[in-house]
């Protein structure tokens, strides 16, 4: 058994000492010969090996046999998991020992009490924010080895979000986190913003799981955590699995149990039922195949500031493209700071409905070109935000933090999730620079606070709203976020004053005019109601005005190809449903027209395409709405005569339900027109909702 100290005190047993220096060599060098670890380590073969054999009691390393002729060969020895996890442990301990150990000295030396600042800079050690930071990472060599045993464990596939946290808990972004926290730590966190020892962490870094993956597992027990791909990049000792209080957590931690707030519905809806806390093992970063110079870790950052002797940096967080307010607002910080000036965007996952992070590094380096180049620098930080507003503004600043930054831009409504259900805005304006000031000088970062910039049209210049006296006496120009998207997709003019010419170009380009995006058009109704009809005198008609590729996706035909191994039971429909709507998606993400004439019978199953449309353009359901009296009459292609005969069964509109949209974007009666008169008033929808230009 291994006498461990108390983790609270920093002082450290020589057997952790000598434990902390095998699993060190061990990590660096797997399979080294017990003759090669005894003299890199200092201790007599003998030694050694009663100290192996407590590592392996302990389940921190693991022999192997070798072949080989040479006798004293014979054994490799390697990290685990838990020897790797073990390691890091205590080379924080180690750390915050030798720090000890050296302001003691430094104390005893200058004369001065251990905690004050030094004296002269001949004896401070590297400044804080420039020192490396532990990050959670093994050894390339240990790496490989763990992998090949990772491959026996049970596995995880990580969501999107999983591995935006995982990759900022690996490099050290979420340092003090050693993993996904354990139940102690969230209720600490979630109640009061604080772990279990009492440090200052205000985010609910869990690992959701479904109930079924979280039954199947002992405590203790090691998981591989994989990527979308399969490729392991981690390890994790489950130390703690349950099922967390969702509304609590919404409650604490957004400010309300509301499913406006994008990260609520998350919770809700996209999370899993049960959480895992435990220490992860890193393997090895997330693979990203964008921007690739442009990715810095917190190691990586903190050695580019040493490098250009950047003692003091200001970072800006966005998830929106820059602008010129932005750009005056961040010159204006530096200045205040006399820092030089980090531009640090969100691409890992920000607001549903933001413009794509391609798009905007492409309009941030436009800008980039805009600062001078010896004191700005742009990095990409792989962070999955949560809107909390004030929480989040406090958890951006510890990130920062950990990337060597010493101060942090807090603008008004920082990471603000929009309005909740009933309208109003979650937060104040100003609570996140509120909750920052509280915890600054804990956190260890400068908060530089900025009211909202507005142009003055007489001055031709950018101002803190709040700080103009003369208010009533000049023109104030601002044009907000809904009013920009919306002369976007008009094509309207978008003045320099607000953008530079470079971004506007960039935005247009990712996101035209309503009237050359794509779209989706949904008919839905009764069999022979006149779907198929007025959907092929659209495409005609459409394909007239040219411009954009259409493409029919009829009943009948995707029955034909994309389902034709389905019948009409209620999940066959749903399949055949999302299948078409999964197509139509695509068509509308790639700029194309879809017309879907499908039955569509299931209300919740068509909301599920529409959602699918819509995060790339319009959806428009259209509603045949001929009475199942006047489809039995026409009864085109004989069916309704067999279904009353009992020869189909489950015929919608006869022996299975339908129901009637609620809201669709139009409902057409083909009793009283014709099927000209039909498609042109759907031809006449599009055009008043910017679809098609008239
Ligand atoms: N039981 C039953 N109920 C409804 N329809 C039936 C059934 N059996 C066969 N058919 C024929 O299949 C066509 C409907 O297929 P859909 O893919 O549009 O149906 S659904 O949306 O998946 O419910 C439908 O074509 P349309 O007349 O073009 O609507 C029918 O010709
Ligand atoms: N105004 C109208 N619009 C569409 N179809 C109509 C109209 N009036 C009569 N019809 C007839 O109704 C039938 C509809 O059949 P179809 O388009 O195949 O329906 P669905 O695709 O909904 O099953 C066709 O015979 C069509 O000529």
């Amino acid at each position: 058994m291994y006498v461990l100290s108390n983790p609270k005190t920093s002082l450290i047993t020589d057997e952790e000492g000598q434990l902390f220096r095998l699993l060190r060599h061990l990590d660096m060098a797997p399979d080294a010969s017990q003759r090669t670890i005894a003299s890199a380590i200092g201790v007599s073969l003998g030694r050694l090996n009663a100290q192996l054999r407590l590592a392996v009691e302990a389940g921190f390393i693991k022999i192997s046999e070798r072949a080989g002729p040479d006798r004293r060969q014979r054994f490799a020895y390697a990290l685990t998991a838990r020897g790797a996890a073990e390691k890091l442990r205590l080379t924080d301990r180690f750390l915050a020992a030798k720090f000890l150990e050296y302001q003691m000295l430094h104390a005893e030396l200058t004369g001065t009490r251990p905690g004050l600042t030094p004296l002269s800079d001949r004896t401070t050690f590297m400044q804080n924010n420039l020192a490396p930071i532990p990050e959670l990472y093994v050894s390339s060599d240990s790496a490989q080895k763990l992998k090949v045993e990772a491959a026996d464990l049970v596995s995880w596939d990580l969501t999107p979000r999983q591995i935006c946290d995982l990759e900022l808990l690996m490099n050290g972004g979420f340092s003090p986190l050693k993993g996904f926290l354990s139940e102690e730590d969230y209720d600490g966190v979630v109640e009061n913003m604080r772990l279990a020892d009492g440090k200052l962490w205000v985010m609910p870094i869990t690992l959701d799981v479904s109930e079924d993956f979280a039954a199947k597992l002992e405590p203790g027990q090691d998981i591989a955590l994989r990527d979308q791909e399969g490729v392991i990049l981690a390890t994790m000792t489950v130390t703690d699995n349950w099922t967390p209080n969702k509304t609590n957590e919404a409650e604490k931690v957004f400010g309300a149990d509301d499913q406006a707030h994008p990260a609520v519905h998350y919770l809700h809806n996209t999370a899993g039922a049960v959480y895992l806390g435990g220490p992860i093992t890193g393997i090895q970063p997330p693979m990203h195949y964008d921007f690739r110079a442009r990715r810095d870790t917190p190691n990586e950052l903190r050695a580019y500031f040493r490098k250009m002797g950047w003692r003091k940096v200001v970072a800006f967080q966005t998830r929106n493209p820059l602008h010129r307010a932005h750009q005056e607002l961040t010159f204006r910080a530096a200045r205040e700071a006399q820092a030089n000036l980090l531009i640090h965007p969100v691409v890992g996952m920000t607001k549903p409905g933001d413009v794509d992070h391609f798009t905007r590094v492409r309009c941030y380096e436009a800008v980039l070109d805009k600062y001078p180049t010896s004191t700005t620098s742009m990095s990409l930080l792989p962070l999955a935000m949560r809107m909390a507003g004030p929480r989040e503004a406090v958890w951006h600043g510890q990130i920062r933090k950990n990337y060597g930054v010493t101060h942090f831009i807090v603008g008004r409504d920082h990471a603000g999730p929009g309005s909740n259900s009933q309208g109003e805005d979650f937060y104040g304006p100003y609570d996140a620079q509120d909750l920052f000031r509280q915890h600054e000088e804990e956190m260890g970062i400068t908060m530089v606070p900025f009211k909202h910039m507005v142009y003055v049209q007489e001055r031709a210049q950018y101002e803190p709203f709040d700080e103009i006296e003369d208010r009533d006496n000049v023109t104030i120009l601002n044009i907000s976020g809904t009013e920009l998207r919306r002369r976007l997709s008009e094509g309207l003019e978008i003045p320099e004053w607000f953008s530079f010419p470079e971004v506007v170009s960039e935005l247009r380009k990712t996101k035209p005019p309503r009237a050359q995006q794509g779209f989706t058009v949904f008919l839905t109704g009764f069999s022979g109601s006149g779907k198929s009809t007025i959907a092929n005198a659209m495409m005609v008609k459409l394909m007239e005005m040219g411009g954009r590729p259409v493409t029919l996706l009829d009943g009948d035909i995707v029955r034909k190809n994309l389902s034709s191994e389905l019948g009409f039971s209620k999940e066959h429909r749903d399949l055949n449903i999302l299948r078409i709507g999964y197509v139509a998606s695509e068509i509308t993400k790639n700029g194309g027209i879809a017309i879907c004439a499908p039955i569509a019978p299931y209300a919740v199953t068509r909301r599920k395409v529409r959602e699918a449309v819509e995060n790339y353009g319009a959806f428009v359901e259209v509603h045949v709405a001929t009475s199942i009296e006047e489809c039995e009459r026409r009864d085109r292609k004989g069916l309704y005569k067999l279904a009353r005969e009992g020869k189909i069964k489950e015929f919608t509109g006869i022996s299975d339900p339908y129901d009637v949209p609620a809201n669709p974007e139009l409902s057409i009666d083909t009793e009283g027109a014709d099927v000209d008169n039909c498609a042109h008033q759907v031809i006449l929808k599009l055009e008043s909702m910017g679809l098609i230009k008239g």
